[in-house]
């Protein structure tokens, strides 16, 4: 099969993303899409998106992490696909798509980056000083000192495979408050099983905690290994948080064509 391909990255989060609006690539199989996300044998990347039609929606999200399996909400995800259907063609002044985890709004702005509306975060769960959250994704967030010398990859495998998160798996974010306007992340993804230079729903999840724990700003700039993200939100008096927008570039790499064997 014969597969035309686009490869984008949203802060170093790199995405292989198929057009499949005609249903083409309907039954591509997990060893298939992992074989695409293959960094030696394949085109590489961290996840892979169908962008699929949907009625009453601009597009549908449909993202597979490098492991072949679907998974949950991506945040750098749904970033990359929205300037993937303004590419493509589809332009909207406000874009809304269809995700595993619900409806998205979603803005290129001026300065040409894409502003995404995450699902509202109802609550934040505090264990032994870390913390558990839902922002389309699971995430595990631990605030940290020097967080350049830290050990995420042996660290984040180690909470991702914990019991507790069993059978799903959680992703672990690790995070430095810079100031009271900036933090840094640094994110272990499930399904890479690795740590990736930026993970939008880790970010977005990690700003939330911050501010849990903080207070301060509710617009907050996000420095990660790839570059920088920036999330704002509403938080409510039960602790609840809505409005909330993932902010940064989304961008184009390449395109191609490959046989798949
Ligand atoms: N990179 C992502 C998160 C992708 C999903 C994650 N690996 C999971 O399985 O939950 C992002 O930008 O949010």
């Amino acid at each position: 099969m014969e597969i035309n391909f686009y490869k984008y990255q949203g802060t170093g989060n790199d995405f292989v993303i198929l057009d499949n609006r005609e249903g083409v690539y309907n039954h591509l199989t997990q060893e298939q899409i992992h074989f695409l996300c293959d960094r030696r044998f394949g085109i590489g990347a961290d996840g892979l998106m169908l962008l699929n039609a949907a009625t009453g929606y601009d597009f549908e999200m449909k993202y597979y992490n490098a492991d072949g399996r679907e998974s949950t909400m991506c945040g750098n995800g749904g970033r990359c696909l929205t300037m993937f259907a303004y590419h493509q063609g589809i332009v909207r002044t406000v874009y809304k798509f269809i995700a595993i985890d619900g409806p998205h709004e979603a803005e290129i702005d001026a300065r040409g980056l894409v502003r995404l509306k995450m699902q509202d975060v109802p609550s934040i769960e505090e264990s032994s000083g870390d913390y558990t959250l839902n922002t389309g994704s699971p995430h595990y967030v631990k605030m940290v000192d020097r967080l350049d010398e830290y050990n995420v990859f042996s660290k984040g495998r180690e909470i991702r495979n914990q019991e507790a998160f069993k059978p799903s798996g959680i992703n672990v974010n690790f995070v430095e408050v810079e100031d009271e306007h900036e933090i840094a992340v640094r994110t272990y993804e499930r399904g890479v099983e690795d740590e990736t230079l930026s993970c939008g729903t880790g970010v977005t999840a990690s700003a939330l905690v911050n501010y849990h724990n903080e207070q301060g700003f509710n617009e907050v700039t996000v420095q990660t290994r790839g570059g920088k993200l920036s999330v704002e939100f509403d938080r409510h008096p039960n602790g609840g948080y809505s409005n909330i927008w993932l902010i940064g570039p989304a961008e184009k790499v390449f395109t191609g064509t490959l046989l798949l064997p």
